[in-house]
């Protein structure tokens, strides 16, 4: 049976919602926790509620309001208060928690009140108590928890700063870490002697837990002295705020406390899972592949690098495919996830997945039966309101006919012009997750 183009841009579409829908937070938290009568289960580990006289929600993130949303409806009548810190507009239904709506990727004020707050809750709560942190992606910028002698201002411009030097997600949160009186683990600190189960969704390659949200309630690996590291490799010194600088000087000279080790008793009475991440999206998908009738392969969660170079790759495999019929012969369904990044070229509006697609219309131009798929979870690719594109072998003359050149459209870095013209556009909406991005060849 050979399948039509659109049947295969409908498959496509299909597949990408199914990965979508798996790392739905309220519907995450609700398959991870479970609740029969006073028996909560959590990821196969029980607790008895009658053994805790309240139950505390605390955490940080974009998705932290479905998050909450799920675990109110499993936790019901034995949650006794909370305070969970979104982004802006970033809410949900929930009657128990209290949102804290506040400033990312730049902390600001209304973040350091739920900062406040989260850390409220986790010193009220005693051995008697249960806490639930709630983390997802955006939760190291919504949980600023400055350390003594460095004001909000100071740990704005030092957060500009780190976001544009080229320095990774961990070498950025190390220093975060040390600059906090919560994140690396310090949450976890002051939630002892309480029971602490923290459920993650990750918005990170890898999915490090002392990574995600800046790990606030797990052991911290990271020292004073890599701070050093990461402040010269990126030449920061110079441009940091005075007070942070002499933080990180008193730090490595030994005259601050750690971040909390992996070892340390108090890591006992805590449980971490992770309940969404690129790799549970991409296995969601490849099971709505195989329904759909495309056996599928998942390549990996873990890819990096410049948006139209990954592009080429899957274009690559998809005359792969055609010609030889290897890894597999039609249909099949190759799947991979990761986070691209993108040179900007040009002035023009765009994001990662629709120039991923706009590259690969380009190297698969005249190949019959396939199409490419690449979207952001979260439904939001770069700054504009498309999730991302589709692209198949016909796009790129379509193009052509509008008097549009892929090339040049490239050197413009306008992808969103391009896939508006012609109509492929991905479009989700909001999604209220964020596992990074998918990306689909079908080949029928
Ligand atoms: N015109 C453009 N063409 C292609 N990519 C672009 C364009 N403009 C911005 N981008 C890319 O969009 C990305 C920023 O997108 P976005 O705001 O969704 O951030 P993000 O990395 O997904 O962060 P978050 O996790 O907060 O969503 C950057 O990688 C940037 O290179
Ligand atoms: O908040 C953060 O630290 C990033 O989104 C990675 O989780
Ligand atoms: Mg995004």
């Amino acid at each position: 049976m050979t399948r039509t183009i659109q049947q295969l841009r409908t498959d496509a579409r299909l597949i990408f919602d199914a990965g979508i829908a798996s790392v739905d937070p309220v519907a995450a938290v609700q398959k991870t926790v479970t609740r029969q009568g006073d028996f909560l289960s959590v990821a196969g580990e029980v607790y008895d509620l009658r053994q805790y006289a309240h139950v505390y929600v605390i955490g940080a993130g974009k998705a932290g309001a479905t998050m909450a949303q799920g675990l109110e409806n499993v936790l019901q009548d034995r949650l006794t208060a909370g305070a969970v810190t979104v982004k802006y507009d970033h809410v949900a239904p929930v009657t128990t928690v209290t949102l804290h709506e506040a400033g990312h990727p730049i902390p600001d004020a209304a973040g350091v009140r739920g900062a406040e707050a989260m850390m409220h809750f986790a010193q009220q709560a005693g051995e008697n108590d249960l806490v639930f942190c709630l983390l997802s992606g955006g939760g190291s910028a919504l949980s600023p928890a400055p350390s003594a002698g460095i004001t909000l201002e100071e740990k704005q411009q030092f957060t500009s700063l780190l976001l544009a030097c080229g320095a990774s997600i961990d070498e950025i949160n190390t220093l975060r870490k040390h600059l906090s009186r919560l994140k690396g683990g310090q949450l976890a600190r002051l939630v002892a002697p309480a029971r602490l189960i923290t459920l993650v969704l990750s918005d990170v390659v890898g999915d490090r837990l002392d990574v995600i949200a800046s790990g606030p309630t797990v052991p911290d690996a990271s020292t004073f002295t890599d701070c050093r590291e990461i402040v010269a490799r990126y030449r920061l010194m110079d441009q940091l705020p005075p007070s942070i600088r002499s933080h990180l000087q008193r730090g490595c000279a030994g005259q601050l406390p750690e971040t909390p080790k992996a070892g340390e008793p108090m890591f006992d009475r805590c449980q971490t899972v992770l309940i969404g991440s690129n790799r549970i999206a991409l296995q969601a998908a490849a099971q709505q592949a195989r329904d759909l009738g495309y056996p599928p392969l998942v390549l990996s969660s873990s890819i990096q690098g410049e948006a139209r170079e990954i592009a080429r790759v899957h274009a690559a495999m998809a005359h792969e495919i055609r010609q030889s019929g290897l890894p597999m012969s039609p249909p099949v369904c190759v799947l991979a996830g990761g986070e691209t990044t993108v040179t900007l070229l040009g002035q023009g509006k765009g994001g990662r997945n629709q120039e991923f697609a706009l590259a690969a219309a380009m190297d698969i131009d005249g190949l019959e039966g396939v199409v490419i798929l690449s979207g952001g979870t979260d439904g939001t690719d770069g700054p504009t309101d498309a999730a991302g594109a589709v692209a198949d072998g016909a796009t790129a003359r379509r193009a052509q006919a509008l008097g549009l050149n892929p090339e040049e459209v490239i050197q413009r870095s306008d992808s969103y012009s391009f896939f508006n013209a012609l109509d492929d556009l991905l479009f989700t909406g909001p999604t209220g997750t964020n596992v990074m991005d998918i990306y689909i060849l079908l080949v029928g």
